[in-house]
This record gives structure tokens, sequence and C-alpha cells, in this order.
């Protein structure tokens, strides 16, 4: 299968792991910016996460650069459409783009005026390219309940403008959930859609309390269900989507190697999978990459290759009209 050509939907996809190289430079030089260094290869070096990092921790450190150039209006639209555009030219016809809107208040911009600069970087891209998006609002599980509170409430009025849903992401604790009850269940009655970081860890049992505490729809990664029945059956039951990430999982050591990554076992057994890339730039990798990897690794075919499509289309927070056309894409 030609992974390049064939249609693709990504539904995990940081914004903040997903800048091109240049682009850190070509700010960093006019904005005046400190960076290790001011070469491609170099800047990349620092930006990939080296795949013998040790754990999810270590690949988080590599978010701190990417950062430094994502505090303006006009930074953080040029990275959303230039991400729109490199996925468009991989033939990706929907994605879902995820971040988190405190990591961005640091050169004085609200919650409000960021989110609207990622849309806007968005809706330019669409009307340029063969591709449609949606935006997920990001809550650390670092920072306090508080800050989940003021993310859920400064982006309602973004709800149905291309806003869909909240999540939880950063280092993983295990029982995480229970502190946030209160801001998710908000969220919820205001209209987001629910995705939940969950069981990338070892901690298989935050998946199972991310479904049953805070309506998780889907589970970013989840791959520790395997070691927990509970978080498995009620996965497996609830048709609970996975938004696995392969290149990821290797990277943090959630799996030692991709042969030994659940995705296929999951998916033969009527688990609902599907395929992302997590981070671009971080992850070196494209949606193609990452297909390739499961296509290549576990022998899938077409067939799958089409459930794991329409799985990620009927799991999308997109409205019907989208999902027909995605639909039809397969057909
Ligand atoms: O795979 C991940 N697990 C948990 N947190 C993650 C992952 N990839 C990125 N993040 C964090 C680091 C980013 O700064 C933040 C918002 O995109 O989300
Ligand atoms: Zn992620």
């Amino acid at each position: 299968m030609n992974f390049s050509t064939l249609p693709k939907i990504e539904l995990h996809c940081h914004l903040d792991g997903s800048l091109r190289p240049k682009t850190i430079i070509d700010i960093a030089k006019r904005e005046g910016i400190s960076l290790p260094s001011m070469e491609i290869d170099g800047i990349q070096n620092e930006l990939i996460a080296p795949i013998e990092c040790e754990s999810l921790d270590e690949y988080l450190e590599k978010f701190s650069i990417p950062n430094l150039v994502m505090q303006s209006k006009e930074n953080l639209k040029r990275i959303t459409f230039e991400l729109f555009e490199d996925a468009a030219l991989e033939n990706v016809k929907y994605m879902e783009v995820r971040f988190a809107p405190l990591l961005h208040t640091v050169g004085g911009l609200d919650v409000e005026e960021i989110i609207q600069s990622v849309l806007a970087g968005m809706k330019d891209a669409e009307k340029l390219f063969d591709i449609k998006g949606n935006l997920i609002l990001s809550c650390m599980r670092t920072m306090s309940v508080d800050s989940a509170f003021e993310v859920v409430e400064k982006g309602k009025k973004f709800l149905g403008e291309g806003v869909v849903a909240i999540d939880l992401c950063a280092s993983e604790e295990e029982g995480f959930c229970g502190k946030f009850v209160a801001p998710i269940a908000l969220a919820r009655q205001y209209g987001y859609r629910v995705t939940i970081h969950a069981g990338e860890t070892g901690v298989g049992k935050n998946v199972l309390e991310a479904v049953e505490l805070l309506g998780a729809e889907r589970i970013g990664h989840g791959v520790f269900i395997k070691d927990c029945p509970e978080a498995y059956n009620i996965v497996k039951e609830k048709r609970v989507v996975l938004e696995m990430c392969p290149t990821s999982n290797v990277q943090t050591k959630a799996v030692n190697q991709f042969s030994e990554h659940p995705i296929y076992q999951f998916h033969k057994d009527g688990i609902k999978v599907t395929v992302n890339t997590d981070n671009r730039t971080v992850s070196d990798t494209t949606m193609a990459n990452e297909c390739n990897i499961v296509f290549k690794e576990f022998n899938i075919s077409e067939d799958d290759y089409k459930q794991i499509y329409l799985n990620s289309v009927e799991a999308s927070f997109a409205d019907s009209e989208t999902k027909d056309r995605l639909k039809e894409l397969m057909a």
C-alpha cells in the first residue's frame, strides 16, 4: 500500500510538537531568541526525542524550544497554517490539532487571543488546501485544577467555531483523573467532546478512570489497557476509541520496539484503534510513516486499513456532513 497517496485522518497531533525546524530558526532570528543552534540539522537534533529516550518525562523536555517561538498571534497563526499545509501535502484529509493555550501566554497573549490565532491559521489552510480541521484544547495535568477551569471557560465561546474538545496531557501520574473531575464535567456540560491522554506510562487503570470519572470518548494512547483487564473491557464494551501513536510509544518506552506494540492485537480483538503521529517534529514522523510502520510490522491488509480509516472518521469530532464526505473518500 502506498500511504503517501491514500487518504488519511489524524486525530492526535500536538501543535507544539509539530513545528517546522526552519520556522523555529526564522522566528528566532527575527525576534532575537537564542537557540542551541541556528542550523536546521542542529536544531532538529535538539527537537527530536531520541529513540533511546528513557520515559515520557524525557520526551516532554523536547517541547521547551518550540514554545519559545509560540508566543505571538502571528507566530501561532503561521505555525498552525504550516502544520495543516504539511498534513494536506501528504493527503491527510481531516486533522484534529491539540494545543495547551496556557503554554502560550508568556508574551502577554490571553487565552482567547491564543485560540483565535490558532483558529485563523487553520481556517486559512482550509481555504488553500484539501483538508478540514478542528481544534482540541489541552489542559496540562501538571498545572492546577483552576487552570483547567480557565481553559474550559475561555474556550467555550469557540465551540461550534472550530474548537471541539477538551484533553488532559503532560506527565502521567497514577490516579490523575480524580483531580480533574469538576472541570471536565463542566466541559461536557458546555458541549466539549472529551479525549484524555491515559495509559501511556504503565498505568492501565488511568484509562478506566478516564472513562468512568471523566467520560472520555477517546483515549490518547491507552497502550497499558493490555495489563489491566477492567480497563480493557470497558474500552471494548463502550467502544472507546484509542488514538495510538506507534513511534511516540517507542520513544517514551510505552513499548520497547514496534513489534511489541499492541495496536494490531487490539484491532483484531475488536477494539477501535486509530493511527496518529502525536508529534510530527518531536517524533520525526508523518502519517504516511506511522501507517507504513503498522503495515510493515503487522502485515495489515487493505481491509484493515480501511477499517482503521473508518474508525477514525466515526470517532472524529467532525460534523456529520464532514464525516459523510470523508467516508466517501474510502468507498
Ligand atoms: O504523548 C504525550 N503525552 C502526554 N503529553 C504530551 C504528549 N505529547 C505532547 N504532550 C504535551 C507536551 C506539550 O507541550 C503539550 C501540549 O501540546 O502536550
Ligand atoms: Zn499526545
